[in-house]
């Protein structure tokens, strides 16, 4: 299974993480978010990181310039698009980008939005699912019904976000059975800030499974 570890800041923390056993590290290129990273950041972040880890840059209602010039002055191995884009702008992505991984993140609202997901099957590799939340686009800690998604079953590979911490993750996990899972605020500190013991106890719990 993938364990993506978002919200990451420093390089000494993407080290850790990295060694403790994440497969992808995701770095959010969202102004408004406390854990935002310039590309300056993000080159630093990953400067000793393995190749076989997934670098993860999140983006969110952005450009495809702008997205397109962060990719190529970094090494980003992935673009999650956490916002509201569309079809036709995931297509034009695709174009511009045709080797790099491209996630579609859907913050649910409701069970419905799901149907809406077939339609970027053709154009994106992976879902994520994350919670809603109004004000917050990301990293809210607020969970998903997991239950609900007990009946979701995309054609494509997907991680269940939001809200997973080390004490609930092999609760949902015994519930749903997605190809990856993505963390922030249930293994840090404050935002941006990881909490190293937090992560080291994600992934014994994970050993557990
Ligand atoms: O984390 C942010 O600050 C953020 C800001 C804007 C868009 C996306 C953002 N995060 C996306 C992620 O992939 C988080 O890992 C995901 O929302 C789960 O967060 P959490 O509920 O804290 O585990």
């Amino acid at each position: 299974m993938r364990i993506k570890i978002c919200g990451i800041t420093q390089l000494q923390q993407s080290l850790a993480i990295t060694q403790l056993g994440a497969t992808a590290l995701g770095f959010i290129c969202v102004p408004s978010s406390p854990r935002y990273v310039s590309i300056e950041q993000i080159n630093l972040a990953t400067s000793h990181i393995p190749d076989h880890i997934d670098k993860i840059g999140v983006f969110a209602n952005s450009t495809i310039f702008e997205i397109t010039k962060v990719v190529s002055s970094s090494s980003l191995t992935g673009v999650q698009l956490h916002g509201d884009e569309t079809q036709l702008f995931c297509e034009g992505l695709r174009q511009a980008l045709p080797n790099i991984e491209l996630i579609k993140a859907f913050r649910v609202r409701s069970w419905e939005q799901l149907e809406t997901t077939p339609n970027f099957t053709g154009c994106v590799d992976t879902f994520l699912l994350d919670a809603y939340h109004p004000q917050q686009l990301g990293g809210t800690g607020k969970t998903l019904d997991w239950q609900v998604l007990q009946s979701f079953r995309p054609s494509l590979p997907w991680f269940l976000a939001g809200g997973l911490t080390p004490d609930n993750v092999l609760t949902a996990l015994t519930q749903i059975h997605p190809d990856g899972i993505d963390l922030s605020s249930g293994v840090e500190r404050s935002p941006g800030d990881k909490d190293l013991d937090k992560v080291a106890l994600l992934f014994s719990r994970l050993n557990q499974l």
